[in-house]
């Protein structure tokens, strides 16, 4: 695919004729005129990551000061039923930090990182940021990349795993914003890069992490004086967003198989335990747990909560938990409140020592992985063969997602990036 003859940092300009041509020299106007697009084709055509012209973070969003608390919880959760006690109680853990989540910045620091990993791999694509609740909105990143006259984008979400609420939600706010598009005049194709709970590089950094965390927890407590040379491992928690039941139910290609948000966390979770089993030697025991439940009471979630979890641990004896978000990409509100704020206080309370490890964030592993999941998507795109590492298991969720899948269970509306 690489021409070494062309920098792809020099972009040509095409339509751009010559000023000095004379009316009679037409034909020779229109030569040129095809020689420099058909340049401008190859130069795009020599990247990897052809044929896409611009990459899309595509993430939640989240309020950045104190006037845009209430107006993002109400596009988040509009007409959705959430009571208002509830948005209340939400609206107080941002208030706690000065009304500005981190997500943000988070996404902003993933954006360079990335941008840093294509410069390295020479691979000329600006890398634009959408969210689907707060600004810079979807719609503007496609409106900006509209502007610059580009049609194919590619977007990576920062949600791993197979929900309505992780990936086709994603999938009809970028159905929107492209509808907003054309409603403007122009026509923007996305594909998304596929769900990557099972990506090395997302489930092996994770692993690596993890271990990282308990082998820093083992060795600080060698010199405690309790811990004798039997000192068991700490017990391993790993925490994701709770869903309603009923959004666990369907989750998945819609074959009536279900349940694959749940199972995707149980899998990943089991696989870093053997994990950190076979690199530490060492037995330890793991469990999976829910947080940031929301929605009324009557409502089945997934549980057990975390902070539930804990307190059931203590009864049992329990002292020492590694606490893994692997639900989460980087540490935003459900992590730096959730858990870092209330289940730090459960434990404070239990009196157990609880270590949180870090999120995948800007890991440079992760972000090769994200990089890596764009030129697989690219390849896909231009139909040429391709390998789909996965671990654990050797089930890729596919790109296009099939009909049906992970369905909105209120009110079907139009989704991209899928064959329905
Ligand atoms: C699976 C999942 C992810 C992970 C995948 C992904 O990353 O997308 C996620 C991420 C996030 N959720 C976030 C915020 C919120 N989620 C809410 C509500 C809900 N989330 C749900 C699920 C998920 N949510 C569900 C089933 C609901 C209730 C019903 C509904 O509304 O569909 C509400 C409403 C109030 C409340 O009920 O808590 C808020 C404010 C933020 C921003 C944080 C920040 O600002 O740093 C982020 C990254
Ligand atoms: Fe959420």
């Amino acid at each position: 695919m690489s021409n070494p003859v062309t920098d792809p940092s020099e972009p040509a300009e095409p339509g751009v004729a010559d000023p000095a041509a004379s009316p009679d020299d037409v034909s020779s106007v229109e030569d040129e005129v095809v020689a420099e697009l058909e340049e401008s084709l190859e130069e795009t055509e020599e990247n990897d990551l052809f044929p896409y012209q611009a990459i899309v973070l595509t993430s939640f969003g989240g309020p950045e000061g104190p006037e845009e608390v209430m107006p993002f919880l109400r596009r988040v959760t509009g007409g959705r039923g959430i009571p208002d006690e509830r948005l209340e109680e939400v609206a107080e853990h941002y208030y706690q930090f000065g009304g500005k989540s981190p997500i943000n910045d988070q996404n902003r620091a993933l954006i360079e990182a990335i941008r840093a990993e294509l410069e390295r791999r020479e691979l000329p694509v600006p890398v634009l940021f959408g969210n689907r609740n707060s600004e810079p909105f979807l719609a503007d990143a496609f409106r900006e990349a509209a502007a610059e006259g580009m049609t194919r984008l590619l977007s990576i979400t920062t949600s791993a795993y197979s929900c309505y609420s992780s990936c086709r939600q994603y999938r009809e706010d970028i159905a929107a914003a492209q509808e907003e598009l054309l409603a403007e005049g122009h026509e923007v194709h996305v594909d998304k890069v596929r769900q990557y709970w099972n990506h090395p590089g997302f489930s092996a950094t994770n692993a690596r992490i993890v271990t990282e965390a308990v082998r820093q927890r083992m060795e600080a407590g060698e010199g405690d004086a309790d811990a004798g040379p039997g000192r068991a491992a700490p017990h391993l928690v790993f925490v994701t967003h709770s869903l309603p039941d009923s959004m666990d139910d369907t989750s998945g290609p819609g074959d009536e198989e279900g349940n694959l948000y749940s199972t995707q966390h149980t899998e990943l979770a089991a696989a870093i335990t053997a994990e950190v089993r076979a690199t530490l030697g060492v037995e330890v025991e793991h469990d999976l747990t829910y947080c940031s439940r929301s929605g009324p009471p009557s409502q089945p979630w997934l549980e057990p909560d975390v902070n539930d979890h804990l307190r059931e641990l203590a009864s049992r004896g329990v002292r020492d938990v590694v606490l893994a978000p692997i639900g989460f990409v980087s540490d935003h509100m459900e992590v730096v409140f959730d858990l870092d704020t209330e289940a730090a206080e459960t434990a404070q309370e239990l009196g157990m020592d609880l270590l949180r490890v870090p999120t995948v964030g800007t890991d440079t592993e992760f972000v090769m992985g994200l990089v890596d999941l764009a030129m697989e998507r690219a390849t896909q795109a231009r139909e040429e063969e391709v390998e789909l590492p996965t671990w654990p298991g050797d089930a890729p969720r596919p790109a296009v997602c099939l009909p049906g899948c992970c369905p909105n269970l209120r009110q079907a509306k139009p989704a991209a990036c899928g064959s329905d």
